[in-house]
């Protein structure tokens, strides 16, 4: 393209000369099922973690180390399920070059060819460029990114202008448990000498300008468990005579928001950092339209019609959703049954300045003041499932400037700065514990389809996303 600075195109061609080898390696890590929220399918996020591991052997990583978190904790996990591991590898290390972090999770969210999905979710399938999986965009596309952009150098016989370290973990869609602990015990150790950690986990805003992102919501995930009748009855023998826990839990789900997204938990509202003018004005640059949130869901469901009030909401505001009820019948047809035990889950994005332990005692205050008001004989129990913060940085650094360089030489335009409505509970710990600025360096488009059905990444966004990693590290190697 005629953009292209000329000291990368020999590596441009070559990723292009590459393509479908990086298309069988996105298939590949998309063809196991690593769900790491589905208990049954915990051996094949582990498995994807030993598949990273022997890519990484064959592109020469040195020091390769798969680190072993310990036992899930309850409430989600009781009878003792090993977390997947975390994958950590080497990529050179020369004292008199910069060293960058890449971070990028290998598990997925839940997907069923039920749920609606027009392919397979687990075969990457490529139809009008467009390349449909699990993961393909959240996150295996983007982890897989890194190592072509490896490939490519190795290829090219170029040497990485960069350190690279890599930590790829199995538990992101849950919470990222464990992995806390593992990059405080690190960071003296593997991670001794990191200048900046770049994360490729977000997507852009809309679908057609490159993002860079400097912030996220973090979310607090709780559960409410009602239990009643000791097994499941026929509502024909003991409807209207019994209390029933999912009528209970009804109730409690539908006072925690109202329909136009209002929590209606007190107290929280009140902990939400006021919006300055300054930041008022932020968004007034952005590209973007209800027409591209619309277009991302396929749907006219929008709750607001202007671009601040859409960005607001999704950056800045805390929202909570209702995801589902374990124990509820839920398959087609009429059964008549009673359920003996019911638990509801639902998340809070939260932003600054809320703090999740305060939070955390307002949710469950509101939850059992409510449920004494049904004066219902059955019991309640609720409880976090896990929390990872909100975070934000500012973009005006040595990182950023160096995507922001790397994304107009492969697309040929400045890309806009946002921040993000979802979550990467390890963001923070890595700037906290590492002491390094962080970046959002997204692949993906606003339109993926990221934890729904037919996810997908454009082959446009995941080849020039393999370019843009790899300019990113000779700018950042080359301090500009
Ligand atoms: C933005 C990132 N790709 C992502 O999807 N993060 C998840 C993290 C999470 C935390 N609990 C469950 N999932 C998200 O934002 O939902
Ligand atoms: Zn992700
Ligand atoms: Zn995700």
């Amino acid at each position: 393209m005629s953009h292209t600075p000329e000291e990368f195109k020999p590596l441009f061609a070559k990723i292009d000369e590459l393509k479908p080898k990086f298309i069988e390696r996105l298939k590949k890590a998309v063809s196991i099922p690593g769900v790491s929220g589905d208990e049954s399918l915990r051996s094949e996020v582990v498995k994807t973690a030993y598949f990273l591991k022997d890519e990484l052997i064959k592109l020469g990583a040195q020091d390769i180390q798969i680190k072993e978190l310990g036992l899930q904790p309850p409430p989600v996990s009781t009878k003792g399920l090993e977390l997947p591991p975390i994958v950590l590898s080497r990529f050179g290390n020369d004292p008199s070059k910069k060293t960058v972090l890449v971070y990028g999770h290998y598990d997925v969210q839940p997907a069923l060819l039920e749920d609606g999905w027009d392919t397979d979710p687990f075969t990457l399938t490529e139809k009008n460029n467009v390349l449909y999986g699990r993961g393909a965009s959240d996150d295996k596309g983007p982890v897989i990114g890194w190592l072509n952009a490896i490939e490519a150098h190795k290829e090219l016989g170029l040497e990485l202008p960069v350190n690279l370290i890599t930590v790829f973990e199995g538990m992101e869609e849950s919470g990222s448990l464990g992995l806390d602990e593992l990059i405080r015990q690190e960071a003296k150790n593997y991670f001794k000498v990191v200048d900046a950690v770049t994360i490729s986990d977000n997507y852009w805003l809309g679908t057609t300008k490159p993002v860079l992102t400097y912030g996220l919501r973090g979310v607090n995930y709780y559960q409410v468990e009602i239990k009643g009748p000791g097994s499941d009855l026929h509502s024909g023998l003991f409807g209207g005579i019994v209390a029933e826990p999912l009528n209970d839990l009804v109730k409690i789900l539908a006072t925690l928001v109202d329909t136009n997204g209002q929590i209606l938990i007190k107290g929280i509202d009140e902990q939400v950092a006021p919006l300055t003018k300054e930041e008022d004005e932020l968004y007034n640059d952005i590209e973007y339209d209800v027409k591209d949130l619309n277009q991302a869901t396929n749907s006219d469901t929008a709750l607001y019609q202007s671009k601040k009030d859409i960005l607001q909401h999704r950056w800045r505001y805390p929202s909570l959703s209702i995801h589902g009820i374990e124990g509820a019948f839920y398959e087609p047809g009429a059964k008549t049954v009673i359920p003996a035990k019911v638990i509801g889950k639902f998340s809070i994005r939260t932003v600054p300045n809320i703090s999740s332990d305060d939070l955390t005692k307002l949710v469950i205050d509101h939850i059992n003041n409510e449920f004494v008001k049904l004066k219902s004989p059955n019991k309640i129990n609720a409880s976090l499932i896990h929390d990872g913060d909100y975070w934000i940085s500012n973009p005006h650094n040595e990182n950023f400037t160096a995507a922001s360089k790397a994304t107009e030489a492969v697309w040929g335009i400045k890309p806009d700065l946002t921040r993000e409505g979802g979550s990467i509970p390890i963001t923070l710990t890595f700037e906290k514990e590492l002491g390094t600025d962080v970046l959002l360096l997204p692949l993906g488009r606003g339109d993926d389809g990221a934890h729904s059905t037919n996810e997908k990444i454009d082959v446009s966004n995941y080849i020039e996303g393999v370019k843009t990693l790899s300019a990113y590290l000779h700018y950042y190697g080359k301090g500009n």
